[in-house]
């Protein structure tokens, strides 16, 4: 039964190896970062390029059925190659996916075989209900565990914090709730705590909820770092994502810029249940892509003059809204910087302690 029992500390065990009992390959990696087609595998000694079979790829056509960050795939390597060509994908015991924009059948994945989803928000401004509803039905369709995560508590009261949870717990939710601030450390030893060996975690919540200073933290190091390339003279800034990450406890951590992606989605439709009032008003603003910060014929504008909106309400919409556009640019720019996959072997084998 225990076949692959070197792969336990990169999160197999035997439900997989049932799954892997009928597979025609013994060779087991897992799926530790996916850039377009190209895939970095890692197995108990190894980290390496991969690319799915052309077979494979002629037989199944949807964005679901190719390889996500946390899959575990049955590959070929002959030795001394040093690209995995993936035959197979395992079934994946759990999964966070989206629907595709206006598709019934494609799903965008996000991540699989996820032991917990901690969903992250900031007790500071970001805090939501509908929001935290919303990315716990993901959570639960994909079978994994959620668990919420309050950060930034240095920000506000503790009674605010203690209303948070209670307004959580009064919406019928009843996942684990922890609190933490990245500045005090107030709380990050009862996260940690939770992190088990072996077990696969990731962090998603809008922009700026402070997950990456989370993972630092927990990493210990700054990573995730900004690293200045110096090219021409100039200072040009390339972000090194990592994508699974193997803390020293054993516990195994996803962060990638899917999850990121995935928070502003998330912050974007959050944004249409709790400022839906201004939303539907947007409708009657003179320009189709008003942005309600001082156009004239603005219908949302109006509404705060004459006290149907209140001030505060559009500014915390404007805020979210502009953080969302920002965060969508760097995205796609960070994209474009980050194609150099050479190095980036090279940190995730760092981050997954691989020689
Ligand atoms: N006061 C306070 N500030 C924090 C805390 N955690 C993070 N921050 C700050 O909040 C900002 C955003 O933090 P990040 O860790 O980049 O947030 P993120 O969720 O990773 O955001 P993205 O990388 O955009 O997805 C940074 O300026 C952090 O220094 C906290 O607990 N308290
Ligand atoms: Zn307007």
């Amino acid at each position: 039964m225990d076949k692959h029992i070197e792969l336990n500390g990169l999160g197999w065990n035997d439900w997989f190896e049932q799954q892997a009992a009928d597979m025609a390959t013994d060779h087991i990696a897992r799926v530790a970062a996916v850039d377009r087609d190209q895939l970095l595998l890692v197995d108990e000694t190894h980290a390496f390029r991969g690319r799915v079979a052309g077979g494979y790829l002629h037989r199944h056509h949807l964005s679901q059925e190719l390889p996500c960050v946390g899959d575990w795939v049955c590959l070929e390597k002959a030795p001394g190659d040093d690209v995995g060509v993936v035959r197979a994908l395992l079934e994946r015991r759990t999964l966070l996916r989206r629907k595709s924009a206006g598709d019934a059948i494609e799903y965008q994945m996000i991540a699989s075989n996820l032991d917990y989803v901690v969903i992250v928000q900031s007790c500071h401004f970001d805090f939501n209900v509908n929001r935290l509803e919303r990315y716990l039905v993901m959570v639960l369709d994909g079978g994994a565990e959620p668990c919420i995560l309050l950060t930034k508590t240095d920000l506000v009261a503790p009674e605010v914090v203690a209303a948070q949870i209670a307004e959580i717990r009064s919406a019928g939710i009843t996942a684990p709730i922890l609190t933490l601030s990245n500045i005090t450390r107030d709380g990050v030893d009862d996260l940690t705590r939770l992190l088990l060996p072996g077990k696969t975690y990731c962090f998603v919540g809008s922009s700026g909820v402070g997950k990456s200073t989370l993972i630092n933290q927990l990493i210990g190091l700054e990573k995730l770092e900004t690293k200045s390339v110096s090219e021409s003279g100039e200072g040009r800034h390339t972000t090194v994502r990592r994508e699974l990450i193997r803390l020293d406890s054993g516990a195994l951590v996803i962060d990638n810029p899917g999850m990121r992606e995935f928070g502003i989605l998330g912050a974007a439709e959050g944004l249409g249940v709790s400022h839906s009032d201004i939303t539907t008003l947007s409708s009657s603003c003179r320009f189709r892509d008003c942005s309600h910060s001082g156009e004239p014929g603005c219908a949302v504008h109006e509404a705060v003059q004459s006290g149907a909106i209140k001030r505060e309400h559009l500014e915390n919409y404007l805020k979210l809204t502009e953080e969302s556009e920002f965060h969508q640019m760097s995205y796609a720019e960070k994209r474009k910087k980050d194609r150099d996959f050479g190095k980036f072997v090279k940190s995730v084998k760092k981050d997954l302690k691989l020689k």
